[in-house]
């Protein structure tokens, strides 16, 4: 089974252990007072023995309560710390260190117990992260006592949070139980970063939804980094120290964007600015650290007076923005303030300016993020209705609009008529019909005669004038079943469905007469009568088609032209 395996199978039954089985007694000694400290570094003797190790006496070393920065440092970056192991019944006992700046070498006995990085020729080492150590330790060394050689180039060097002697078990539980609300706090954090990313890629509002992914994965990665356990699933302290520093580094710039999305169009200068910043500091400091310039916990003091300064910068506006907010801002803008409180009180601990403790940090990101979360996805939520409501209102319109559009195509603007393609449409239809019915149909053509010359003399508008007085003659002798139309110029054609010869020709002869003796004033003047010439068919069942039934209509109406005009002629 490879290592990776194990460690997982390990982590899966140490939970399972702590959810199931009884919680025992965790004994641990603590090694919180009665150290004592070195500077500079050991000399080796020919078998590669610290002497310094070999030599219990006290006159070398000075006493101090626990072993955090020892006074009189002086510049110097190589320390010894050493303190007598407890007396206890150990069944397999452990040292615990969580954590030691920078790097280190545990002698017990004058035998290398534990190393973690390389010290060179010089005693100088390479930065190598800092995660928690467990040390075995054989089982008869109670009294004794152990040694430490550190390196360390940053600003702080020694022993740091907690040092503790306990049972392997006991260890290992309490570091996946601790490791627990940060291990469920950075996956459903993680989890809210790639749902928030998949919604930047597939819907709208990809700004929030891609400053929340941001985030979310920036502090999701941050809090995962900081739970011990993670050490259990991937021994590759770097990799989580890294990992760590990237996800911090990236808060503010992806606080800075969300806010920037969110107090749109306010402050988007001053929020531009701020994540700008602190993006260059990102990619300075991690590859300034990468190749070696400076060491990555050196990266850190610098960031966090960026990062305290952007956050005030930030909340400032924040805060004047509060009052004008909607509601959703102000939830926003309150899970922001907590989270920056937060934030505040972790680098509050991490400068000792509070005594050591984890601050919640992870369910303060994940807060944020669930707010940020709640608020996108109602206002998404909303916005997807009112675009519903849209649709179907624009759709409504549209659905209107080409009814008119269909209706005016096929209506005559001038008359109000229905026109020829009308015509054209509907009188194969009506010949169908009363050829199943087996009923009656006639169509009549009516011409205005010497329309051309009524034209010239009283010119274009006036014809138009009567154009319309026909339209209107029409509708009062015709029936609304029958289906009157302006079939082009001067000319109506009007089909009578269920009406026989005889109908048709009363009809257009009411017609001739109305049209005669009408008398149309236009323009202040009387004008001259016009008489119509009408020529009727009526449907005998041996046309082929509506095109050959108006052509015998069309004859009729050559013939009451050719017999004088103001006439009506049927077709034979
Ligand atoms: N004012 C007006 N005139 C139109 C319109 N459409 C066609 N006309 C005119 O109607 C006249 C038709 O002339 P012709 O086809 O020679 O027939 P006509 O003068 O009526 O002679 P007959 O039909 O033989 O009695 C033309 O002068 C067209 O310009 C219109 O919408 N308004």
């Amino acid at each position: 089974m490879g290592a990776k395996a194990s460690s997982l199978l390990l982590l899966l039954g140490l939970l399972g252990g702590l959810w199931l089985g009884p919680v025992s007694e965790l004994a641990a000694m603590d090694l919180a007072e009665g150290w004592e400290y070195r500077w500079g570094d050991s000399p080796f003797n020919a078998e590669g023995v610290p002497v310094w190790t070999l030599d219990q006496s006290s006159a070398a070393w000075s006493a101090i309560g626990f072993p955090s920065n020892p006074p009189g440092r002086n510049g110097q970056t190589n320390l010894w710390v050493r303190t007598t192991l407890p007396e206890g019944d150990w069944r397999d006992p452990v040292l615990y260190l969580f954590s030691v700046d920078l790097i280190v070498e545990i002698y017990l006995d004058g035998r290398k117990l534990y190393q973690y990085g390389r010290f060179d020729d010089a005693g100088r080492g390479r930065f190598e992260g800092w995660p928690w150590h467990m040390v075995s330790l054989p089982q008869d060394s109670a009294g004794e006592l152990i040694y430490f050689r550190i390196f360390s180039d940053y600003k702080d060097i020694g022993l740091w949070g907690e040092v503790q002697v306990l049972e392997r078990i006991d260890l290992l539980r309490r570091l996946v139980s601790g490791s627990i609300g940060r291990l469920i706090a950075s996956g459903l954090t993680l989890l809210i970063g790639l749902l928030s990313l998949l919604f930047a890629l597939v819907q709208p509002e990809r700004g929030v939804f891609a400053s929340l992914a941001l985030f979310a994965l920036a502090s999701g990665s941050t809090v995962l980094s900081g739970a011990q356990a993670n050490l259990l699933l991937f021994d590759a302290p770097l990799f989580w120290d890294y990992l760590g520093a990237a996800g911090y580094f990236l808060l503010p710039v992806a606080m800075a964007m969300l806010l920037q999305q969110w107090l749109r169009p306010a402050f988007q200068r001053l929020l531009g600015l701020i994540w700008m910043l602190n993006l260059a500091y990102l990619f300075a400091a991690l590859s300034l650290s990468w190749v070696g310039v400076v060491s990555l916990a050196e990266t850190y003091p610098v960031f966090d007076l960026l990062f305290l300064v952007s956050l005030l910068v930030m909340l400032l506006p924040a805060l004047r923005f509060f009052r004008r907010g909607t509601r959703d801002q102000h939830l926003i803008l309150a899970a922001y303030a907590l989270l920056s409180l937060l934030l505040l009180l972790d680098m509050a601990v991490a400068h000792n300016v509070l005594p050591w403790g984890q601050v919640p940090l992870g369910w303060g990101s994940l807060g944020f993020a669930l707010a940020v979360v709640v608020v996108s996805l109602t206002h998404y939520a909303r916005m997807q209705h009112a675009l519903r409501l849209l649709n179907a209102s624009l759709e409504q319109q549209v659905q209107a609009r080409t009814l008119e559009l269909e209706q005016l195509a096929l209506q005559d603007s001038l008359t109000g008529l229905k026109n020829r393609r009308f015509l054209d449409e509907t009188l194969p239809r009506e010949l169908a019909l009363a050829k199943r019915q087996q009923s009656s149909l006639s169509v009549l053509i009516c011409d205005i005669d010497h329309f051309k010359r009524f034209n010239d003399r009283h010119g274009h508008a006036a014809g138009d004038a009567v154009l319309q007085r026909v339209a209107s003659h029409l509708h009062r002798v015709f029936r609304h079943t029958d289906l009157a139309c302006r079939y082009g110029g001067e000319e109506f054609v009007v089909v009578m469905p269920g009406a026989g010869m005889d109908d048709a020709r009363r009809c257009a002869e009411t017609l001739r007469q109305l049209v005669k003796t009408d008398q149309i004033d236009y323009d202040g003047q009387r004008l001259e009568p016009v008489t119509l010439s009408v020529g009727i068919a009526s449907w005998l069942d041996v046309e082929r088609d509506a095109d050959e039934l108006l052509q015998r209509a069309d004859r009729a109406l050559y013939r009451a032209k050719a017999n004088g005009r103001d006439r009506v002629e049927c077709s034979d």
